[in-house]
């Protein structure tokens, strides 16, 4: 479990975080939701230490992170795997050598052992054998799963994903939706999705945090969506007429 308490972050006189506290689980995706530019990434940033938070604490499982010294930082970074906002890959490396990256830097392992551990990601993401393939040489959606496969090759305990539909079609949308879901349930990650797909809310939204400009204004599962009460989160879910209509009904 991550645990966020009272996360307070502005650049310049711009406040972007105003006292953000939350819990992520286990096991379920939990989804990050608001619309454009409400804060989503930099408290995802936060969270992940990629930018300190000027208050507030972030805890993973038992351990204080914000305040935490350096060697239990890395240590607690070692569990992370990250999917980047459009996918991150290196274009000239392989997708062997983008998948066993982590490995190489965190890791002494053997050079065999690695590529077995890749192997293994790889097929778990339905891209064996294609180890040999140059990022330009995959679509868009096979880039999120080489993507999957590079946060999970450290046998991660937190999965991070940054908006992972972003440029998909929706099926394609639904299968890394679906993939993401897996795994969390499999090696039961804390993962949390950054998203503004209502799809992604519906299908895999079982504990969900939405933000409104710096605020967190509304918390519950997908089951809960029509009942929130909240005038800001009800203007954002229901924004398009099929979301109106299933309210509706
Ligand atoms: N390093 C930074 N320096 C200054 N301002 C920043 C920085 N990072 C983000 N911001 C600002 O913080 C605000 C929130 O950005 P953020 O990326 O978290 O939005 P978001 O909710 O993830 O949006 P989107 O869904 O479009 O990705 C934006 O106004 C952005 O310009």
């Amino acid at each position: 479990m991550i645990k966020i308490e009272n996360i307070h972050k502005s650049f310049g006189d711009k406040t972007i975080l105003e006292g953000i506290t939350g819990e992520f689980y286990k096991g379920k995706p939990n989804l990050i939701i608001g619309a454009s530019g409400t804060g989503k990434s930099v408290l995802l940033k936060c969270i992940v230490g990629l930018i300190p938070p000027d208050q507030g604490h972030v805890y993973y499982d038992d351990l204080e992170f914000t305040g935490a010294h350096r060697d239990t930082k890395t240590e607690i970074r070692r569990q992370i795997g990250m999917l980047f906002q459009g996918g991150a890959l290196f274009d000239s490396k392989t997708v062997e050598e983008n998948v066993r990256f982590p490995l190489d830097v965190l890791t002494k392992m053997p050079l065999s052992e690695k590529v077995d551990r890749v192997n293994f990601c790889l097929e778990r993401v339905g891209l064996a054998g294609q180890n040999d393939k140059m990022p330009s040489e995959l679509s868009g959606g096979m880039k999120k799963r080489v993507g999957i496969a590079r946060a999970i090759v450290n046998s991660s305990k937190y999965l991070f994903c940054d908006e992972p539909n972003s440029g998909l079609d929706p099926q394609t949308s639904i299968l890394i939706d679906d993939l993401i879901m897996d795994i969390t349930e499999e090696y039961n990650t804390t993962t949390i999705v950054v998203t503004h797909d209502m799809n992604s809310v519906l299908g895999i939204g079982e504990h969900i945090l939405f933000l409104y400009q710096g605020h967190k204004l509304w918390q519950g599962s997908k089951d809960e969506i029509t009942e929130s009460g909240v005038k800001e989160f009800d203007d954002f879910v229901f924004a398009n007429k099929v979301m109106q209509r299933l309210k509706r009904n």
